[in-house]
């Protein structure tokens, strides 16, 4: 995975319905290794709806989506094999214990052995979850669940990871690790696809940021091209740039 040119995550002209409604209205991203790209907008812009086409739980009803090369339609599967996904509704193994839920997804991923337990411990350890590894899932706290979910994510590692608003509930401590090894991850070669309202947190991480509006791309900055915003004077910080581009208005 340290090949850093590789393009992670190719969606093109993506159109997905409800219905009447059109959630995502030819949407087209690429993401590349090494980048960590925060997918901002406001609540129904259709960022859950285009992570959802992407990790191939919904079907797109026009466009096309490839991870790692990989047609998501045609060959979910493997796309699957390619991509950590953490939803915004977490979907866990409710009767495995948080150690088996990672042992069970390390051997779909392939990774066996001592790798295996290498991958467990250090991200258990990460994520605090040591002492309580032997425990059900499903008794877990809503942060805890989130953290075994993002653990699981990370098991591989995958070329890309989908991240649906995944420090929701997640103590600062526990925040602030996590982002270093993202930020570790993607150093490494990975690529992440980030969505959060958390906008100071996605301004000092992000390597990009890309802003989604009733389905469309409404913009899509570089580091470079937001830290120029920012030094410009014109905007305080992403809050401003995201409230002008999305057309809002705070009195
Ligand atoms: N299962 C569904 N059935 C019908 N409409 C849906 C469904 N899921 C989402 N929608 C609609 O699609 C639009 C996009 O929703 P989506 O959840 O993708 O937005 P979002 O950007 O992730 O929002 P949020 O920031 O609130 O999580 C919204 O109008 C929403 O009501």
């Amino acid at each position: 995975m340290n090949d850093t040119n590789k393009t992670r995550l190719h969606i093109s002209n993506l159109v997905k319905r409800y219905r009447r409604l059109t959630a995502v209205d030819g949407f087209s991203l690429d993401v590349a290794a090494g980048e960590f790209v925060g997918f901002i907008g406001p609540n129904g812009a259709g960022k859950s709806t285009t992570m959802g086409c992407v990790a191939g739980i919904l079907a797109p009803d026009g466009g096309s989506v490839e991870v790692a090369g990989v047609d998501v339609v045609e060959n979910p599967v493997e796309a699957r094999r390619h991509i950590g996904f953490v939803p915004q509704d977490l979907d866990l193994y409710d009767y495995l214990t948080g150690d088996e839920f990672l042992r069970f997804v390390a051997q779909i991923r392939g990774v066996e052995g001592a790798e295996q337990d290498r991958q467990v411990e250090e991200l258990l350890e990460l994520t605090e979850l040591t002492d309580a590894r032997d425990r059900v899932v499903k008794e877990y706290s809503g942060g805890m669940a989130r953290k075994i979910a993002i653990c699981a994510a990370l098991i591989g590692p995958p070329e890309l990871l989908l991240l649906d608003e995944s420090f929701v509930g997640l103590d600062p401590e526990s925040t602030l690790r996590i982002r270093r090894r993202l930020q570790r991850y993607c150093d490494e070669g990975g690529a992440i696809l980030l969505s959060s309202h958390i906008l100071d947190m996605l301004e000092r991480i992000c390597s990009r940021v890309v802003i989604m509006v009733d389905g469309k791309l409404e913009r899509d900055l570089s580091r470079d091209e937001l830290e120029d915003m920012l030094a410009g004077g014109e905007y305080r910080d992403l809050n401003a740039i995201y409230l002008e581009a999305t057309g809002k208005v705070i009195d």
